[in-house]
């Protein structure tokens, strides 16, 4: 097989230079087309299933009425009858024996151009390689065919070996009575699973059950199974309910799931027919959807993540195409633009059915945003019209449980968002208690959604979560309970104010709660840098001063309402006030459940230890004897 001819004339500097052709080595080439492109030995049958699909659209070209049946016998040996075109000699030399030429390529025979587009139109192979893949099972492939173009065609056998060699000779006429070809397998003793008959059974139907042409599998006995089964989108219903069944059964018999709902696609322009299952579990966003590729009913592949768009992982498709093209390995689609508009389109349909939804069936969008309102928000940001139709049914964490935003918009014409997880645990309970409308905007997507809502809501207000805000909407005290704790505030202000703290006196409920500490980790961040760049000394100290910013204050909140509080705010000893300011901040500070910065662990083992003193002094104080005989 000459790759390149002997240059004719050389010129120049290359005058004297050598010219030689490149030897191609077949036995290694023959071994790496028929063990390293394919994943599994399990590919020979597909590809010789394929021939002979291909085959028989070639003679019902020449001949509409052609008889088209596909026989496998799985015995001592495995042979692959059709009823096809056949080959002639001259054929079986220009097509068979030659390595990437094929008969399914139009007149320039390249494998990109018109070529492939007539190959394209008609038949399912393409590349001229496909029966290397029998290599990978038998040693030896032995082909008796005979070709449909004329009636006196010869019986002609061929022998191919993996080393390159092969042999032709003619056969009488009566071994093949008419036209067609057997293919002829004797497997390997290190492959013989893959030709024992339950295999090629499983083998066949996985590949074969949607081909357009009868299919049996045979065995030594002469016992049948038939492969073909009729997919849902090509068969008669009875009525709508039937349908729905028989959608659902076909489900089950694939992929082993009931659905939470069937969408059917039909894709005209490019011969696409087959259905999109919605998952009744909840898929992560990184799992392989693995949808089912036919390509004229042959299983093209079980794992093309490709059709759809990523968006769309809560459905897990089948598909029987006319149009997609095979990567040559067959395992894969290649990524041309039919294949992107393919995406598309088949995305919008999708996407029409979950906006539908809303219309025409709630209860069952309710089923769905419960299994997937991740995948849906995920998609909700890209997707104003999607958006529109589903956030108002998309669940949140608020200061209200778990509620549609719908619904909470309802009751809180203003609605706060936190940045954080920890934000929200630490302030939902007060502002709940305060009636303020607050939702956890931590978790991915949660916060940016929510910030759409007036584009969908007019008249509904959403702002970010600031301490600031909390405050202003927690009761403030008496002017004179004000006054009368001024001189504890100080105090209070002074000692926390060390850490980048405001303090402020309000009424709240819960009243257990001494203080609360209102912060969050923008704030914090911006401290400890602000912190960094007075620690630091010549160009960094002046790339983090100028990267500084107004740094935002955190926000103790004491609680008037609760009886400790008011009890320190009449402490006159200062250094117990100091304590009792460092204990509460300090309390508050766990309850944030963040890290502790070394001062703030350094703040509460001084508060403990003082606060230990103080009780063991006012103990000492009363004297011995004086303990509380209750
Ligand atoms: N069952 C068959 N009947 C008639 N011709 C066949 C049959 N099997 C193979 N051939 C001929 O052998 C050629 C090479 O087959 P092969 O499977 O290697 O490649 P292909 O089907 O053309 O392309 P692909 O590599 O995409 O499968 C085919 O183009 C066809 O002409």
């Amino acid at each position: 097989m000459p790759l390149f001819e002997r240059s004719s004339s050389p010129t120049g500097d290359q005058a004297d230079a050598a010219a030689h052709t490149f030897q191609v080595d077949l036995r290694g080439l023959v071994d790496l087309l028929s063990h390293h492109l394919y994943s599994s030995p399990r590919v020979y049958l597909r590809e010789l299933l394929q021939n002979a699909v291909d085959a028989i659209s070639a003679r019902r070209l020449l001949d509409a009425d052609a008889p088209a049946a596909i026989t496998v016998r799985a015995a001592d040996t495995l042979t692959v009858t059709d009823t096809g075109v056949g080959l002639t000699e001259e054929d079986v030399h220009t097509f068979l024996a030659t390595i990437g030429r094929s008969s399914k390529r139009g007149a320039d025979g390249g494998i990109d151009g018109a070529g492939l587009a007539s190959a394209r139109g008609d038949f399912i192979g393409q590349f001229g390689i496909g029966l290397l893949a029998c290599f990978v099972v038998a040693d030896e492939i032995t082909v008796v065919t005979r070709s449909a173009k004329s009636k006196d065609a010869p019986v002609i056998e061929w022998r191919g070996h993996s080393d390159g060699r092969y042999t032709i000779r003619t056969l009488p006429s009566a071994v093949r009575p008419e036209p067609g070809t057997t293919v002829t397998l004797a497997p390997r003793a290190d492959a013989r699973e893959w030709t024992e008959h339950g295999q090629v059974v499983s083998l066949a139907r996985d590949f074969g059950s949607l081909l357009r042409f009868d299919v049996t599998v045979q065995d030594a006995h002469g016992g049948t199974v038939r492969i073909n089964r009729t997919p849902p989108w090509a068969a008669q219903h009875a009525s709508p309910l039937a349908r729905r069944d028989a959608y659902t059964e076909f489900c089950r018999d694939t992929f082993d799931f009931v659905p939470l709902d069937t969408i059917e696609l039909e894709l005209p322009v490019v011969g696409l027919r087959g259905v999109a299952y919605v998952l009744p579990d909840a898929a992560p966003p990184s799992r392989r959807a693995g949808h089912r590729v036919h390509l004229k009913g042959m299983l093209l592949s079980d794992q093309a993540d490709e059709l759809l768009p990523e968006w769309a992982f809560f459905v897990r498709c089948v598909v029987d195409t006319d149009a997609l093209r095979p990567t040559a390995s067959r395992e894969g689609l290649y990524a041309d633009e039919t294949l992107a508009a393919v995406r598309d389109a088949l995305g919008a349909r999708i996407r029409e059915w979950l906006t539908g939804l809303s219309a025409t069936d709630p209860a069952l969008l309710h089923r769905f945003i419960g299994v997937h309102h991740l995948a849906v928000k995920s998609l909700a940001r890209y997707d104003d019209e999607l958006l529109k139709m589903l956030l108002p049914w998309l669940p949140f964490e608020t200061t209200d449980g778990n509620v549609t935003l719908d619904e909470f918009a309802r009751t809180h014409p203003v609605i706060l968002v936190t940045r954080t997880v920890e934000e929200f645990r630490q302030v939902a309970p007060v502002a709940g208690a305060a009636g303020l409308g607050v939702i956890n905007g931590g978790y991915t997507y949660d916060r940016d959604l929510v910030h759409r809502l007036p584009e969908i809501r007019p008249g509904s207000s959403v702002a970010d979560l600031d301490p600031g805000t909390v405050t202003a909407h927690l009761d403030s005290v008496d002017p004179a309970a004000e006054l009368a704790a001024s001189a504890f505030l100080a105090i209070a202000r002074e000692v926390v104010g060390r850490f980048d703290c405001d303090v402020a006196l309000r009424s709240f409920h819960p009243t257990n709660a001494p203080a609360l500490l209102l912060d969050n980790r923008e704030a914090r961040h911006e401290r400890s840098r602000a912190q960094l760049a007075q620690e630091t000394d010549g160009l960094w100290a002046d790339i983090l001063g100028s990267l500084r910013a107004e740094v935002p204050r955190a926000q103790l909140v004491l609680n008037h309402l609760n009886p400790l509080v008011r009890r320190a705010a009449t402490i006159t000893h200062r250094e117990l006030a100091v304590t009792a300011v460092e204990a509460l901040y300090g309390q508050a500070v766990l309850l944030t459940r963040r890290p502790l910065r070394a001062s703030e662990s350094a703040l509460l083992n001084r508060s403990f230890i003082s606060l230990l003193d103080h009780a063991m002094l006012g103990h000492e104080a009363q004297g011995p004897g004086t303990e509380d005989a209750s």
